[in-house]
């Protein structure tokens, strides 16, 4: 059990939102970089925001900060897999470029997380030859991912067609475990599954990044009550830091230490910036992974 096999980082998704780029738009590289350092965190995520990976290089170097890896779009199902192929080819060359550890990839055909359908009752479902080319597709991009020495993790994501715990299953059972690996997002499976230690036990082999999102489960509550939309929702407040909200992360945590988990958590809870303060919020979260999961002392 060690600690010191975990690199701690967080995501700009405080900052700035690919989502929604208007929000936050004013919060530059730098400051959101210097940010990330006050607060203490290693590296972070690639923002859609972010420059050619020379440039950003140097604005790392200058901080001390890595990169972890960057969010993948893929439509495997929709355009097939030779057309992902070659988008996910750029992908990983810019994050070998800035030398990251993984790429994240969400399929994203027929999701809903950018619409105005209710994220909590009109998620998409792959029938089952949609299922064989996703996972056939998917292996093919682990291969590719391997030859830029990265990881491919896959991000089960609300809203898309591979949201729930039986969907995850099947996406684990159906792809290659060599060449693809699960991210762990504890926000996402907490809304579809209604807790979050279930998937990580029975996936724990699989995980190979973690994302810990946490809940506030009121306005979960009051969300799902009014079928709120994806976006919606998290500029409603329902995602926050560890610490702020509903989830108690010593569960994850100890689980992934007892199974000598090696690898990146990126704290990642997208909210308006405007309302949330992002510097504010990623000390918040410093402060509860070094108080209550690392527990080690703050000097206040
Ligand atoms: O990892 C993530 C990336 C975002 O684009 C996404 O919407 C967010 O919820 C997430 O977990
Ligand atoms: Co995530």
């Amino acid at each position: 059990m060690n600690n010191s096999n975990i690199s701690w980082g967080i995501a700009p998704i405080g900052w700035r939102n690919d989502d929604i780029p208007e929000i936050g738009a004013e919060n530059t590289l730098s400051h959101l970089l210097s940010d990330i350092v006050v607060a203490g965190f290693e590296g972070t995520e690639v923002g859609g925001f972010f420059p050619e990976a020379e440039k950003l290089n140097k604005e790392l170097r200058l901080r001390n900060l890595k990169i972890a890896g960057q969010w993948f779009s893929s439509f495997i199902i929709r355009d097939g897999v030779e057309k992902a192929s070659k988008a996910f080819h750029t992908h990983c060359e810019y994050l070998q470029e800035v030398n990251a550890d993984v790429a994240v990839v969400s399929e994203q055909t027929y999701s809903i997380q950018g619409t105005s359908k209710n994220v909590f009752t009109e998620k998409p479902y792959f029938t089952d030859q949609e299922w064989q080319e996703l996972c056939q597709g998917l292996n093919k991009l682990g291969k590719i991912a391997d030859q830029y020495n990265l990881k491919l993790v896959y991000h089960h994501h609300l809203g898309t067609g591979v949201e729930t715990l039986e969907e995850v299953d099947r996406l684990l059972e159906n792809t290659d475990p060599e060449h693809v690996h699960l991210l762990y997002d504890t926000g996402h499976i907490y809304v579809s599954a209604g807790e979050c230690m279930t998937l990580l036990d029975k996936h724990i082999e699989r995980i190979q990044h973690v994302h810990f999102k946490d809940i506030r489960q009121d306005v979960m509550e009051l969300c799902k009550a009014e079928g709120k939309p994806f976006l919606q929702s998290f500029l409603t407040g329902m995602f926050t830091v560890p610490g702020d909200g509903c989830i108690d992360f010593t569960e994850p945590y100890q689980r992934l230490l007892a199974k000598d988990y090696e690898g990146w958590i990126v704290i990642e809870a997208e909210q308006d910036p405007s309302i949330a303060h992002p510097l504010e919020y990623a000390l918040k979260a410093r402060r509860y992974i070094d108080e209550t999961l690392i527990k080690r002392k703050v000097m206040s």
